[in-house]
C-alpha cells in the first residue's frame, strides 16, 4: 500500500482483492528496477509530506500569483535539493513530482544539453558549473514570431566583427523576435540564441550563441535587450506557471567565445571553419527532449489512466434491481473499451520510451566514437515517436475526463489541468506533423534505397523482408489465433510496408520528388504513424521477452499488450484491410479477442493502475484518490472556492439586488 497519501477507510480495497497477479512486483517492472521504485516512491513522499508544495488551490491563484508560487517552489526543491545532497536521479525525480512547470525545465532540460552538446570542451568547463549552482539560470531560444517549425528559417543574426572579436546579435525585423521561449520572459539570465552566423560577409545559417540577458546583479535587462512575458496561455493554472517569453536585440555584442564552437568554429581572424561532423548535430538538443518527452508521454496518460480507473470502480450508474446494488460504471463493456486501451497504451509507452532511452544512449556513443551512420534513425524514432505518443496521450486525458462524466469537468478532478499542461506536447519541440513528415521522409529514402539492394536496418530491417510482407495473408482463422505475437507482428509489419511502399509508387508518378511529397503528404503521415505504432508494438513484445518476475505479472502485461495490438487494429481497421493484410473477417476475430481481453483485465484494472505508484498529491485528483473515499472530498474541494468564501457573492448588490428589486422594469410590462 505504498501509495496511500491518507483515508482510514479503502473503499477500492474489494477491486484490489480480486487482482491476479504481484502489485509489487508489478510496480518493478513498470518502473524498471527495484531501485526505481524505491527512489520514486522516496521522491514522491518528500514532495508530498513537505507544505511548500502543496498545489490544490493552484487552478485559483491569478497567474502572477502562480508565477510567484512556481519561484517559490523551484527555490525551494533547490534548497532540499542542497540540503539533503540528492543525487542527480533524486534531483530529477524531485523536481518531476513538484508537478508545476517553470523556468528550471528548460535550465535544465534544454540550456545545460544544448551547451553540453555543442559547446566545445572548454565552454562545458566554463559554463556548465555555473548553471550546475544557478549561478546563472538559462533558456533555449530558438523559436521566433515568424517561424518555429523551420528553423532554417529563422531571421535572428549574429554577425562577426573582426575589429573587436565580437559578434554582434540583432533583431532585423519583427518576426525575428524570439517567442515561445520558457523561462526567458521573466526568469532567465542567459539564453542559448539561435541565429544565422554572418562572417566575412556570408551567411553561414544557424547556430547557437550563450548570450546573457539580464544583469546578474539586479536582474534588469542588459542593454539593447528587451525582454517580457507573451502573455496567458489555455486552461487556469496549467503551463501559465511558465514564463515563455519575448526577447529582441538591438545589436548587443557578445565575445567570440560565446558561439557554441563544437560542430564549427569562427577563428580571430573571422574565417569560418566546419569541423568533420553533420551539421544536424545543431538540432541534438531536440532529439535529447523529444527522448524525453515519449517518456512523459506515459508518465501523463498512465496519470489520467489512473484517475479514470478508479473513479469508474467507484461510481455507480444503473442497473438496480430490486433494491439490488446499482452498477459501477467500470463494468460497462462501453467503459472498458474506451478505457482499457489507454491503460494498455500506457504501459506500452512507457516500455518504448525506455527502448528509447537506451538507443539515444546507444547513438550518442557512437557519435563519440564517430560513427554517424545511426543518426538518421535516431532522429525518425524521437520524431516519430514523440509525435504519435504525444497526439494520443492528449486525446487520452480528454477522453478520460469523459470516461468521469460531469465530475471529470471540475478541476478537483485533476483532469482539466493535466490536459492544458499536457496538450502544447504536440506542438513544442516540434509540431506532431512537421514531425511525422520527417518520419515519413526517412522512409521513403529507405524504400527507395531498397531496390539498390541496401539491407535496411534498426527499426526499419522488416523492409528487407519485402518479397514476402508484399504478398503474404494473415493466417489467423480464431478469435485465439491474435493471441499469438507473430501473427500480429506479422500484420503490423505487412502493414507499415504496404503504405510506405504505395506512397514511394505514388510520389514517382509525380512530376518531382518534391511535388509527390508534398501532393501525397496526408498519405504520408498515415504511413509514418503505421511505421511508428508497429515500432512500439514490437518494442511491447520485446519486453515480454525479458525476464519479468513476479507472480502473475507477464500474464497482465501480455493482456495488455494483445490489447494495445489488437486495439490499433481495430481503429486503423482501414489501413489492414485496404493493404489486404487481412480479411474482413479477421478484422471481427480481433475485435472478438479484444472483447475477451477487456474481461480479463477487469479484475485487475484497479491493481494495474496502482503499480503506477503514485501518491495522492502527485495525482492531485479526487476522483483518482487511492482510498477512492471520491465524494466527501468531492463536497469537501467545493466549499474552498474562492466564490465560496462569502454566503452572499460579490456584486450582489450593484448587479442582483436591482434586478430581483425590480428596480429596472420593462416599460411595456
Ligand atoms: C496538472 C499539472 C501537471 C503538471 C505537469 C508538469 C510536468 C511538466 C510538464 C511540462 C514540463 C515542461 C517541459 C516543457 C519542455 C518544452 C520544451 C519545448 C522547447 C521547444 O519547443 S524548443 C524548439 C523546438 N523546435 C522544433 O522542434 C523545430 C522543429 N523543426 C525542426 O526540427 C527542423 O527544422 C526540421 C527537422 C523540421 C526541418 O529541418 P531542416 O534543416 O529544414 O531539415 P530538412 O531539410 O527537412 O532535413 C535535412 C536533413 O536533416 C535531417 N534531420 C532533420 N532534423 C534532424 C535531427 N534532429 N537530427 C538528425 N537529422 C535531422 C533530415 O532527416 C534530413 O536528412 P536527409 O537529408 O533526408 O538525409
Ligand atoms: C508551450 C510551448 C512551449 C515552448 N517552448 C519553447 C522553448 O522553450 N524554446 C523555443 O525555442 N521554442 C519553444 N516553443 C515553440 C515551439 O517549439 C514551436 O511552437 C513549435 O516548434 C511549432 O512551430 P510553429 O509555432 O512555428 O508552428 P507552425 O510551423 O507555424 O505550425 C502551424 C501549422 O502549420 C503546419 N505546418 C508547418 N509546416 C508544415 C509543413 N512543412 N507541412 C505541413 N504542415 C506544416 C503545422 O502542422 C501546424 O498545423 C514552445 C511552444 C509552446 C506551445
Amino acid at each position: 500500500m505504498a501509495a496511500v497519501d491518507g483515508g482510514e477507510v479503502d473503499h477500492l480495497a474489494g477491486e484490489r482483492a480480486t487482482a491476479h497477479f504481484d502489485v509489487d512486483a508489478m510496480k518493478v517492472a513498470w518502473a524498471g528496477s527495484r531501485h526505481a521504485v524505491e527512489v520514486n516512491d522516496r521522491m514522491a513522499r518528500l514532495v508530498a509530506s513537505d507544505p511548500v508544495f502543496r498545489k490544490d488551490t493552484r487552478t485559483m491563484l491569478s497567474r502572477k500569483e502562480l508565477f510567484k508560487d512556481t519561484l517559490k517552489k523551484a527555490a525551494h526543491a533547490w534548497k532540499r535539493i542542497v540540503e539533503l545532497r540528492l543525487t542527480e536521479e533524486e534531483a530529477n525525480l524531485l523536481r518531476l513530482y513538484v508537478d508545476q512547470p517553470g523556468y528550471v525545465d528548460l535550465h535544465w532540460g534544454m540550456f545545460v544539453p544544448a551547451i553540453k552538446g555543442q559547446g566545445t570542451e572548454e565552454q562545458q568547463k566554463k559554463w556548465v558549473p555555473m548553471a550546475y549552482k544557478f549561478q546563472i539560470i538559462g533558456c533555449y531560444a530558438q523559436t521566433e514570431l515568424g517561424h518555429g517549425s523551420n528553423v532554417q528559417g529563422l531571421e535572428t543574426t549574429a554577425t562577426f566583427d573582426p575589429n573587436t572579436d565580437e559578434f554582434v546579435v540583432h533583431s532585423p525585423t519583427l518576426t525575428s523576435s524570439k517567442w515561445w521561449p520558457g523561462g526567458l520572459g521573466k526568469a532567465s539570465t542567459h539564453a542559448v540564441v539561435y541565429a544565422r552566423l554572418i562572417t566575412q560577409g556570408k551567411d553561414y545559417g544557424i547556430h547557437g550563441f550563450i548570450v546573457q540577458l539580464r544583469s546578474l546583479d539586479d536582474h534588469s535587462p542588459l542593454p539593447g535587450i528587451t525582454l517580457g512575458d507573451i502573455g496567458g496561455k489555455f486552461g487556469s493554472g496549467a503551463y501559465n506557471s511558465m514564463d515563455n517569453g519575448v526577447l529582441r536585440f538591438d545589436h548587443v555584442r557578445i565575445p567570440r567565445d560565446q558561439m557554441l564552437m563544437r560542430l564549427s568554429q569562427v577563428t580571430r581572424e573571422g574565417k569560418y571553419v566546419h569541423s568533420d561532423v553533420p551539421k544536424q548535430l545543431l538540432y541534438g538538443t531536440m532529439v535529447y527532449v523529444r527522448q524525453t518527452i515519449v517518456a512523459d508521454a506515459s508518465k501523463a496518460l498512465s496519470r489520467a489512466v489512473c484517475i479514470a480507473v478508479r473513479y469508474s470502480a467507484i461510481r455507480k450508474q444503473f442497473g438496480s434491481q430490486a433494491g439490488g446494488p446499482e452498477t459501477q460504471v467500470l463494468n460497462y463493456k462501453t467503459q472498458q473499451s474506451r478505457l482499457f486501451p489507454l491503460l494498455a497504451s500506457a504501459y506500452a509507452y512507457r516500455f518504448v520510451g525506455e527502448w528509447l532511452k537506451w538507443l539515444y544512449t546507444d547513438v550518442m556513443q557512437k557519435l563519440e566514437a564517430k560513427d554517424y551512420s545511426t543518426l538518421p534513425e535516431a532522429h525518425a524514432c524521437t520524431a516519430g515517436l514523440k509525435s504519435v505518443t504525444t497526439s494520443a496521450t492528449a486525446d487520452a486525458i480528454e477522453e478520460c475526463r469523459k470516461l468521469c462524466g460531469g465530475h471529470g469537468y471540475l478541476n478537483s478532478s485533476g483532469l482539466p489541468e493535466l490536459f492544458a499542461v499536457y496538450v502544447p506536447a504536440c506542438t513544442y519541440e516540434g509540431d506532431n506533423v512537421v514531425l511525422l513528415l520527417q518520419v515519413a521522409r526517412f522512409l521513403m529514402k529507405t524504400v527507395s534505397q531498397l531496390a539498390s539492394g541496401k539491407q535496411p536496418v534498426g527499426t526499419t530491417a522488416y523492409m528487407g523482408n519485402i518479397q514476402y510482407l508484399m504478398q503474404c495473408k494473415s493466417a489467423v482463422n480464431t478469435a485465439g489465433d491474435w493471441l499469438n505475437p507473430a501473427a500480429i507482428k506479422e500484420v503490423f509489419e505487412a502493414r507499415a510496408l504496404r503504405m510506405a511502399v504505395n506512397c514511394a509508387q505514388n510520389i514517382s508518378k509525380a512530376p518531382s520528388q518534391e511535388e509527390g511529397f508534398s501532393e501525397l503528404s496526408p498519405d504520408l503521415l498515415e504511413s509514418a504513424v503505421a511505421h511508428v505504432q508497429l515500432i512500439i508494438v514490437t518494442k511491447f513484445f520485446e519486453k515480454l521477452q525479458q525476464d519479468i518476475i513476479g507472480h502473475g505479472v507477464k500474464e497482465q502485461l501480455q493482456n495488455l499488450c494483445n490489447i494495445y495490438a489488437l486495439f490499433l487494429l481495430h481503429k486503423h481497421l482501414g489501413d489492414f484491410l485496404s493493404t489486404g493484410c487481412i480479411t474482413p473477417k479477421q478484422g471481427a476475430l480481433a475485435n472478438e479477442q479484444l472483447g475477451r481481453l477487456y474481461a480479463q483485465v477487469r479484475p485487475n484494472a484497479v491493481a494495474l493502475v496502482d503499480a503506477f505508484d503514485y501518491t495522492d498529491h502527485y495525482l492531485s485528483s479526487v476522483l483518482g484518490r487511492y482510498d477512492g473515499d471520491v465524494y466527501p472530498a468531492l463536497y469537501a474541494e467545493a466549499w474552498k472556492d474562492p466564490l465560496n468564501e462569502t454566503v452572499i457573492p460579490d456584486g450582489y448588490q450593484e448587479h442582483l439586488r436591482p434586478l430581483l428589486k425590480q428596480q429596472l422594469k420593462f416599460s411595456r410590462l
